[in-house]
């Protein structure tokens, strides 16, 4: 299968900490990666040098075949990125933060469909700014699908959702992932990344400790749940009651 991102022997300090040593990862054409690690894991910092908005301080990195340094504009038209908190202006409907972020490419999704999709679209005239956390969560989702791209970036996918919401979304990516989108997500729910990805990487003090499907980083662990396994290669700590 094709290499949709590759990154080989990545590094990246910030003032002499390192973020990122050495980190070598792939993900294959219509596949669902998840990046997962614990809080400055270097998570961030690796996704930003992907998308070449971080330069790195040594290392090889191809997205869709290009460089992301040398082909950011190329890049942006292909790639759909969900912030976390995206810079808007105070008194900005959900109608014109879409359409303005669909003036900013030339191929796009109409964002009526996603916000059907979603199931925000009665919120269309509705200020961002008055959004709950949970619809606002799922417009940036919508805002990253806009410009229709090959590959998405979904940053802590569905913090602030309530269990029926993470499940739609879930829908949603799996239906987008048939249609041949590449999902590129990080998560601290181990429940959603055993349901969505094909492929994780678990990272710890920047370094990469796994990297393989879940099935075969609890293979490899002394535990049976994947989300025991995952908290034993990020030094988490694991409880001893499972009750707790
Ligand atoms: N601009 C910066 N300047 C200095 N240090 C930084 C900067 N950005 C990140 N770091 C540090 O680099 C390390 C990796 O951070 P990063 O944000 O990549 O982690 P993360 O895995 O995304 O964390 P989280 O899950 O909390 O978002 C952390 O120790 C962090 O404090």
């Amino acid at each position: 299968m094709k290499e949709i991102i590759k990154v080989k022997q990545l590094s990246k300090s910030y003032n002499g900490l390192i973020a990122i040593q050495n980190l070598d990862l792939s993900v294959q054409y219509g596949t669902v990666f998840g990046l997962l690690g614990a809080n400055g894991a270097g998570k961030s910092t690796t996704i930003e040098c992907i998308l070449g908005t971080k330069k790195p301080d040594t290392g090889e990195i191809s997205i869709l075949e290009m460089n992301p340094f040398l082909q950011r504009k190329q890049l942006f038209e292909n790639v759909g990125v969900q912030f976390q908190e995206a810079n808007y202006q105070d008194k900005i409907t959900v109608a014109e933060l879409c359409e303005v972020t669909q003036s900013l490419y030339k191929n796009t999704v109409d964002y009526r469909e996603l916000l059907k999709q979603f199931g925000i679209s009665d919120k269309t005239k509705s200020m961002v700014k008055e959004l709950s956390g949970g619809q606002r969560q799922k417009l940036f989702i919508v805002l990253a699908l806009i410009p229709n791209p090959k590959v998405v970036f979904l940053d802590e996918l569905t913090t602030g959702l309530d269990a029926r919401a993470r499940r739609e979304v879930w829908k949603i990516l799996y239906d987008l992932k048939s249609k041949g989108l590449t999902i590129f997500l990080t998560s601290h729910f181990m429940d959603e990344v055993e349901l969505l990805c094909d492929k994780i990487c678990i990272l710890k003090k920047g370094q990469v400790i796994f990297h393989g499907t879940v099935k075969e980083a609890v293979s490899a662990s002394p535990f049976e749940k994947f989300e025991d396994a995952y908290l034993w290669y990020s030094d988490e700590e694991v409880m001893d009651n499972e009750n707790i």
